[in-house]
């Protein structure tokens, strides 16, 4: 059997962390924005994490004029809640010093989006500026995913805990309760996505529990569906960073900002 992206992407990832050097700085200040707090009071009806990502495997390079930081000041100034920074080389075409960069131009919290498999990535992007970490159940047993959850935790960042199936779910919340779980509606070895992941696992999961719904969201009324189904909030990469105008896109997604103020905790 061939095998699947995320699988090479972990192959990689293993390769990677043989040559890892730690950043040899200090952080300045800890993480002060809650990406749940933002979540649990978005400045839409519906939350909303924005993301940067230059590339992608299943669609190449998304566009050639590509500046993060200008798309970052377009987020904020459009009333996203978070923003998602593609930190993985190979396949995304990101980095980490563009997640700094971007921590030195917004306050918002800041997801780092990469392929989480050492305890060293997530010191990594604590001193890097980042307020929370990607974690996919589906790159490793729930014990690991456990023991990484703790880092996160010492470190007083925040996890945006990933599954893609119902058998996912029911393995994370068998060992621990997320405070925020994503629901990945992108299937790793298809690259189909399918919004309607919610309506099978959101029953899994308790009330307490925020969840983003991820990948493939494209319209108003994927956005209305995905509420309706108990999702909080909605993690949207393409389709913002193709429009011409991601502020206008915006807009058309979730309507006008319901609270002007950007989440600053
Ligand atoms: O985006 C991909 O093709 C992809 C392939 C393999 C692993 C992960 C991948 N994406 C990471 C993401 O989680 C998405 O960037 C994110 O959910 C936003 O998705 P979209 O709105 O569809 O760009």
């Amino acid at each position: 059997m061939s095998e699947s992206i995320l699988d090479q992407i972990l192959r990689t990832k293993a390769n990677e962390l043989a040559e890892f050097q730690m950043p040899a700085f200090n952080r300045e200040q800890p993480a002060i924005y809650s990406l749940k707090k933002a979540l649990a009071r978005p400045r839409h009806r519906f939350g909303l994490i924005a993301e940067i990502k230059e590339a992608s495997p299943s669609k190449g390079v998304f566009r050639r004029d590509f500046n993060a930081e200008r798309l970052a000041h377009a987020y904020v100034a459009s009333g996203a809640d978070a923003i998602s920074v593609l930190t993985d080389r190979l396949y995304f075409h990101g980095s980490i010093e563009r997640l700094q960069s971007v921590r030195r131009e917004v306050r918002l919290p800041i997801l780092r989006k990469d392929f989480i498999i050492d305890e060293r990535q997530i010191e990594e992007a604590y001193l890097c500026g980042a307020d929370a970490v990607l974690l996919i159940a589906g790159a490793m047993d729930t014990k690991q995913l456990h023991q990484l959850y703790a880092t996160v935790k010492a470190f007083r960042l925040e996890a945006l805990v990933e599954v893609h199936s119902r058998q996912e779910a029911e393995a994370v919340l068998n060992r621990f309760t997320p405070e925020i779980v994503g629901i990945n509606n992108r299937d790793l070895k298809t690259f189909r996505t399918d919004l309607h992941a919610i309506e099978q696992i959101r029953p899994l999961i308790p009330q307490s529990v925020l969840i983003v719904s991820e990948s493939g969201v494209q319209t108003r009324a994927d956005i209305q569906f995905l509420q309706e189904n108990g999702a909080n909030a909605a993690l949207i990469g393409e389709t913002l960073i193709r429009a011409d105008s991601p502020e206008k896109k915006i807009e058309d997604l979730y309507g006008k900002v319901v609270t002007r103020d950007a989440t600053l905790n």
